[in-house]
């Protein structure tokens, strides 16, 4: 009897997950179709579409967006000659791809209310849960407040953060390498850990400032903030939206991470607050972008405390991944080719020499070899993304409905042969002017300077305000390494990236091998 009843309860149970299972199934394909639908409805018109028919075999293919999207870009791009705009089918929406200079210039040079930077980002990264109630509305309507404590305070005080990031840098290398394997006289470790403890640490320093920067808890728990909202944001674009707000949260949650980055943040602004009202002339002096984002944000709604905390939490994420993924890529070049590391070394010790102030301004070729570590491996195929918000008609004639995205396919503006001499060739000095190009005046070719002909900055009227503190913290890496290490690849013919929709990930797993140098 007993046994009866147990089977009944046991058959019931398995009816009832069969038939959830079922019915989940059967809402993920009338959700997918109706997405279909909709993406084809509102296509782009009077363009290229790299797939127009919309059978089952080619809504499956649909799904290979998300691991093979960089390269099916550039496949269309040399297809088309590099110089025509086309348009993809992604997973949620068209994405409108500008080529041409007339294309490029209008993308760039368009209105937010016509083409959104703010809205593009917000699908991309969920700001509201992946940044601590981050919202793009009229607070801040210009972004003057990320603005001015990026693009004008962290700019000018890094003669004044040098030694400290050099400091940091020199602590995320010994961190790594303290707990890296032995081979030998070398020192095997991940060569995406040891970019990340790098950038992280150095972040941490400028962005939180002295006390949080040498706070090991604080350290870990902004490492872990960073990865849990890509993976929050990223999760929740390839799932239907209805479920963001019982996802990301769940996800932000797990570790705790984000809530102990904004607690840590939150009682340093409030120490920070209370010391100035308790002395407001002899204001102690913060070099960091806690105390400038205070200074910068001159409205009441700017200065609440969730929304400071939002927007210094913000510069975390932003200054987070493409640096590090950057430096891996970095990385990944000075061992691919060894034929720099003498050249880069002796410009080193001679720019140590002459401007031993401020040494880095002499390195050209570490310039030039970084221009090009970045032309040919941005971390993500697409610049300048944009949702359009009203219809746009591009100057070629390519007609945009509202919802799609438009952006510049940069992996493939980048290996134009039109703009590039054997752009697939890897050339430390391709950036290196020319002596006819110095005659006469001071022209040097830097890193950061704006490019069109491969817009790694994004768009010149909304370019990376973060740009000088990126070159700044590489080169630093970069000359830490370059003098203090020998270096090798571990396994120099296994694959390094991995293709997350546009973005190019370094593999968290490969390794690189170091050895201190005695000079
Ligand atoms: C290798 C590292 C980085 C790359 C490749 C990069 C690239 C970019 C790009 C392409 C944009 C968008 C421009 C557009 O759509 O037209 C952008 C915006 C931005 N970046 Fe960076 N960035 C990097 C690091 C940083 C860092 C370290 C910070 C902060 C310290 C930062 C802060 C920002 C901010 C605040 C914006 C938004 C600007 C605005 O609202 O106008 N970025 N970045």
């Amino acid at each position: 009897m007993l046994q009866e009843l147990v089977h009944g309860v046991a058959a019931a149970f398995t009816i009832g997950y069969v038939s959830l299972g079922l019915t989940l199934f059967a809402g993920v394909i009338i959700w997918r179709a109706s997405i279909l639908y909709l993406i084809y409805r509102n296509r782009p018109r009077e363009v290229p579409i790299t797939s127009r028919s919309y059978s089952v075999g080619k809504w499956i293919k649909n799904f290979q967006f998300i691991t093979s999207a960089p390269a099916q870009i550039l496949q269309a791009s040399v297809a088309l000659g590099f110089s025509s705009t086309f348009a993809m089918p992604s997973l949620n929406e068209f994405h409108v791809l500008v080529a041409g200079q007339q294309d490029v210039e209008a993308v760039c040079n368009s209105d937010e209310d016509v083409l959104s930077f703010h809205e593009a980002m917000t699908d991309r990264m969920q700001h509201y849960y992946t940044m601590w109630g981050f919202k793009h509305d009229g607070t801040d309507p210009h972004d003057n407040v990320p603005i001015r404590t990026v693009k004008v305070l962290l700019r000018k005080h890094i003669p004044t953060l040098r030694p400290l990031i050099q400091k940091k840098i020199q602590d995320g290398y010994s961190t790594v390498i303290a707990n890296g394997h032995k081979i030998d006289e070398w020192t095997a470790v991940s060569i995406f850990q040891l970019s990340k403890s790098i950038v992280e640490e150095t972040n941490v320093q400028v962005i939180l400032g002295d006390e949080l920067g040498s706070n090991p808890e604080c350290v870990k728990a902004a490492i872990r903030y960073s990865i849990d909202a890509v993976v929050a944001a990223e999760l929740c674009r390839q799932l239907p939206s209805i479920l963001t707000p019982l996802i990301a949260p769940m996800i932000m949650s797990w570790s705790g991470a984000m809530s102990k980055v904004a607690m840590f943040i939150q009682s340093t602004l409030e120490k920070r607050t209370q010391e100035s009202m308790e002395n407001p002339i002899n204001n102690k002096v913060y070099n960091d972008c806690i105390q400038w984002t205070m200074e910068s944000s001159n409205t009441p709604a700017q200065r609440t405390t969730s929304r400071l905390v939002a927007q210094i939490i913000g510069l975390l994420l932003a200054s987070s991944h493409q640096m590090s993924m950057v430096l891996v890529y970095v990385l990944y070049a000075l061992c691919d080719h060894p034929e720099f590391i003498e050249p880069l070394r002796q410009e080193i010790a001679e720019a140590m020499a002459t401007n031993p102030e401020d040494p880095l301004k002499e390195m050209h070729l570490l310039d030039s070899f970084l221009t090009e570590v970045s032309r040919l491996h941005p971390p993500d195929a697409l610049t300048v993304q944009r949702k359009v918000k009203k219809e746009f008609t591009t100057p070629s004639g390519a007609i945009v409905p509202p919802g799609n995205l438009i952006a510049i396919p940069i992996l493939a503006q980048s290996r134009n042969p039109q703009v590039f001499v054997d752009p697939d060739r890897f050339d430390g000095r391709r950036f290196l002017l020319k002596k006819d190009q110095t005659q006469g005046i001071n022209a040097v070719s830097r890193f950061t300077d704006l490019r069109q002909s491969y817009l790694f900055w994004g768009a010149p009227r909304k370019a990376c305000p973060g740009r000088w503190y990126v070159s700044e913290a590489l080169k630093q890496a970069m000359v830490h390494l370059l003098t203090h290490y020998d270096f090798k690849l571990k396994d120099e013919s296994l694959s390094r990236f991995l293709y997350w929709t546009t973005a190019i990930f370094p593999r968290p797993d490969r390794v690189i091998l170091l050895k201190r140098r005695y000079y």
